[in-house]
């Protein structure tokens, strides 16, 4: 434990928590030595997650009638709360409200705008180094391999997550089996994850996937966004209820963002958090909201489902204007009402006992088993009612997924596999989920089945002719342009796809870029090789195209690096592009641009110097000039008549005359391994850009 942790010494102030900085109420206690937070208005002595007046803004545009103004819109008021060890806390309110945003800030995801308040965890300001590992996010989308059962899929998170000198693969295994267990997934463990081509688990099984990879890591604190969206009341209460238990076991706060919980989903929470505008419209134990509303004013009705009425109290109703003004008064009233009740009961918004915490007391929470940490409160620790009732129940340590005790533990940052290692699980899982991918495979197979013959009965054996001379030329102008279009274009809607799961698995800090990428690349790269491969070899012997061994195989490798420069350029596209519908619109475009400055359509000579460089990074012109020296020099063809001027009687003759042997063979492989260097490039720095954003730190 580090001896900076401010909880090391001894406090000299404390406050109870309240809404609004200037409300808390302070006691002093001698110290000797000075306190990191001593002069903070808040006392973070859980060892859960606290904020207090968090509020976040955004900058607008708008248009005026001249000029444009930039205004600033707050997205979140004054919020403050706290999660302690295995309490389980909703955010609910109306669409609009804030609840993301409040997650996204609290978990460390927001990456404009500006933010300010304090947030801290176990009791310090959060370290983004640590933080990441510490907390689990689970996304709303559970965007996972479809073709991954659900064991294969947790299994994959506990080998790249979990590190390699602490777990062997039978711990690993058996923690897999745990968590399957726990969240009651043991059935369908061997059933896929399923998209729509491949049938797959349920919609709440899917969740609990998604919560599972995320348990791997023994968190501290979890976050979930809509964990219940799209599913119904019953899958919606299995996800909450094993969230609840695993929290509770584990003695791992959960924060999640709800819409409309069941009455049962509802009690299943210790507290919630109502917000309206950005605003609290309540916060504290789901047990005292009906009262608080009562006695207000706001009755719920006898069969009414108290999350309907919240959501009702908050929402603003656009029905007419008056309801509009109507709603707009009632949610600043209870707002208002809430900021003075709040102050006047800030025991509200605690849970844990409001003592400052000693360094003895810490070794104590450390040493004391996990229920210790966050048992409720006795008269003799707090000078405050507490307002939760029941208090929450945390059970001894006999957790199925786990039984090590959770305190302020200090998660390595480091990677938890060698880089070999973690490249050879990325390997294993990219091929797994590549082999069980049927359509692919097949609908590879079928493009290069059709272009074969279609490409080798167009261009049918060849002759010795001179109009053979333009058939050669546009066929061998369009093998490396059906190559490219052929391999890119599908790679763009897989790579989506994976790009996201590791967008997901990297913001936990599981595993390097370059493992990930240099995996994914060589795990397309057999299969494309493959069947272009076929392709272009049926492709020879179809046309007739020189029948020379040293030749063929030229022309198999110049298609072999043309084939490589396509994957990297798919993978470099996909990469780039944040969505599938942008890099599909941009693919093709990239290709246009590389096949006009080809050589073969237009005179780049003739071209406006402002365009001509695009002859020199196209790799369809390299592909092609290659190709086009390989098989036309040592050819002679037939001249019909017996003017020959007007003919050509040589190949090199033709190569001279379409300026196709300004560079040899050689140079135009190694401009293609330039331009694959260069994509891979663009690859990494696109996916570690994406994937290390500046988020917003407080
Ligand atoms: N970066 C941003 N720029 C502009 N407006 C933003 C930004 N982020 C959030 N907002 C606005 O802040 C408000 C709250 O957004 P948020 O996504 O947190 O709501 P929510 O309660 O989660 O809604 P929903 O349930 O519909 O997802 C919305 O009006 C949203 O448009």
């Amino acid at each position: 434990m580090s001896t900076d942790h401010p909880v090391d010494k001894p406090a000299v102030e404390f406050s109870i928590h309240s809404l609004d900085m200037d409300d808390h109420h302070s006691v002093t206690v001698p110290s000797t030595r000075p306190c990191r937070h001593a002069r903070s208005s808040v006392n973070f002595n859980t060892l859960g997650l606290e904020w207090s007046n968090v509020n976040y803004k955004v900058a607008t545009e708008h248009k005026g009638v001249r000029r444009r103004a930039t205004e600033f819109k707050t997205i979140l008021h004054n919020v403050s709360g706290s999660v302690i060890p295995g309490e389980m806390v909703a955010i609910m309110g109306s669409s609009g409200a804030g609840k993301s945003t409040l997650l996204n800030a609290l978990s460390g995801r927001l990456t404009t705008g500006k933010l300010d308040g304090q947030i801290q965890f176990v009791g310090r300001k959060r370290d983004p180094s640590t933080f990441k590992k510490q907390a689990a996010y689970v996304e709303q989308d559970d965007i996972m391999y479809p073709q991954l059962t659900v064991r294969e899929t947790i299994a994959y998170a506990a080998k790249l997550r979990l590190p390699k000198n602490e777990y062997s693969a039978s711990d690993k295994a058996a923690k897999v089996d745990r968590i399957l267990d726990a969240l009651r997934l043991t059935g369908v463990a061997d059933t896929y994850i399923g998209d729509a081509m491949i049938r797959g688990v349920s919609g709440g099984e899917r969740k609990r996937t998604a919560i599972g990879v995320e348990l791997v890591t023994d968190p501290e604190f979890m976050f979930l966004d809509e964990a219940t969206s799209g599913l119904d009341s019953n899958s919606a209460y299995h996800v909450c209820d094993v969230v609840k238990e695993a929290g509770r076991y584990r003695n791992m706060g959960v924060l999640m963002t709800i819409h409309q919980p069941s009455a049962k989903i509802l009690g299943l929470f210790d507290k919630i958090i109502l917000l309206s505008k950005g605003q609290l419209v309540y916060y504290g134990p789901v047990s005292m909201a009906l009262d608080y509303f009562g006695s207000q004013g706001y009755h719920c009705g006898q069969y009414e489902n108290p999350a309907d009425f919240y959501l009702d109290l908050m929402t603003i109703d656009s029905t007419t204007e008056e309801s509009v003004a109507q709603s707009h008064a009632r949610v600043d009233q209870l707002v208002k009402i809430f900021k003075h009740y709040s102050a006047q009961h800030p025991e509200l918004c605690l849970r844990a006992p409001r003592r400052p915490v000693t360094m003895a007391a810490f070794q104590e929470c450390q040493e004391a088993p996990s229920s210790t940490t966050s048992s409720p409160p006795t008269e003799s620790d707090t000078d405050t009612t507490y307002l939760s009732s029941p208090p929450n129940p945390i059970q001894p340590a006999k957790s199925p997924i786990d039984t090590e005790p959770l305190v302020a533990t200090n998660k390595p940052t480091g990677w938890a596999l060698p880089w070999i290692f973690e490249f050879g699980v990325l390997l294993d899982r990219c091929w797994k989920a590549q082999l069980r991918n049927k359509f692919y495979i097949v609908a590879n197979v079928a493009q290069y089945t059709i272009m074969t013959l279609l490409m080798g009965f167009t261009f049918f054996q060849i002759d010795y002719s001179q109009s053979s001379i333009q058939n050669r030329l546009g066929m061998l102008f369009f093998l490396p342009i059906g190559l490219i279009f052929g391999i890119s274009m599908p790679l763009l809607g897989i790579f989506s796809l994976e790009r996201n799961i590791m967008l997901r698995e990297r913001s936990a800090g599981s595993y390097r870029v370059t493992a990930f990428y240099l995996a994914k690349f060589l795990t397309e790269l057999p299969l494309t090789i493959l069947t272009a491969g076929v392709y272009v070899t049926g492709v020879y012997f179809l046309t007739h195209l020189q029948y020379e061994v040293g030749k063929f195989f030229i022309y198999l490798g110049v298609q072999t690096l043309g084939v490589v420069v396509a994957v990297s350029m798919g993978l470099a596209i996909g990469a780039t592009f944040e969505t599938l519908q942008v890099a599909q619109i941009i693919a093709p475009l990239l290709i246009t641009l590389f096949f006009l400055y080809a050589g073969n359509l237009v005179n780049t000579d003739d071209v406006t110097p402002v365009l001509s460089w695009l002859r020199f990074i196209s790799p369809i012109k390299y592909c092609y000039q290659a190709l086009a020296i390989n098989e036309f020099s040592g050819l002679t063809f037939i001249c019909a008549h017996e003017d020959t001027s007007t003919c050509f009687k040589t190949g090199e003759a033709v190569l001279n005359n379409y300026a196709l042997d300004s560079l040899a063979i050689k140079t135009c492989a190694a401009l293609l391994v330039a331009i694959g260097v260069a994509f891979h490039a663009c690859i990494y720095a696109s996916l570690r850009w994406k994937s290390k954003p500046r988020y917003l730190w407080i």
